[in-house]
């Protein structure tokens, strides 16, 4: 039998909120990856200042550098994000906007997949369209299927122990990891 290549995966988080139910599903990711395939969690995008092109040329932010080089160091990142008013969260968009004009683009040719959870029944499933969307601007490999919109998911995430405890979620989440993992292996 052929070895396959071990795989290390990132987390990007695009909620800040302590008690987020899109954290409760990064956090759930580690124990749901298949054999051979290690998830890590990306620093939070809270310490990231507001894009500014005047900051930029005094230097980027440390933070920045930080997690443009956690990324380049993955074999691919899965971004877990709730959906604002239709998108992505602006905290989201402002960590994407910085890593698109770090030298060496940290996301190009990078496969990614996406993850939303929400409290509405869809999903997030319009934010996935445009992330997809901004993420064909950055040169990423994202992952077509299966996409993974997690609606309803403070139905799904216990209130007790704040964990992703429904079993057909976690179930859903582990084919997804299992699907990326191949993807990488094909595409990388
Ligand atoms: C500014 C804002 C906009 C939102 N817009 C949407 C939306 O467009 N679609 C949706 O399903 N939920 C929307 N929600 C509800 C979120 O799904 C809900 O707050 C969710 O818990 C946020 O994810 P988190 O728990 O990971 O922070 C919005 C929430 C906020 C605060």
């Amino acid at each position: 039998m052929t070895a396959v290549r071990p795989l290390k995966l990132v987390t990007l988080l695009g909620s800040l909120r302590k008690g987020s139910y899109n954290a409760a599903v990064a956090r759930a990711l580690p124990a749901l990856a298949p054999d051979g395939v290690e998830v890590l969690a990306l620093p939070s995008i809270r310490d990231l200042p507001l894009y500014d092109a005047d900051v930029q040329a005094e230097g980027f932010p440390p933070a920045v550098i930080a997690l443009a080089d956690q990324i380049r160091a993955a074999d691919g990142v899965l971004i877990v994000t709730p959906e604002y008013n239709y998108s992505l969260p602006g905290v989201l968009k402002n960590a994407i906007d910085w890593l698109s004009r770090v030298p060496e683009q940290p996301l190009a040719g990078k496969p990614v997949a996406i993850q939303t959870a929400s409290m509405g029944v869809i999903g997030g499933a319009r934010c996935q369209y445009h992330l997809r969307q901004v993420l064909v601007f950055l040169d990423c490999q994202v992952l077509n299927k299966p996409e993974v919109m997690i609606g309803a998911v403070q139905n799904k995430v216990d209130a007790q122990s704040g964990e992703l405890t429904d079993e057909d979620t976690r179930k859903f989440l582990a084919g997804q990891l299992t699907s990326f993992a191949a993807f990488i292996r094909r595409v990388s």
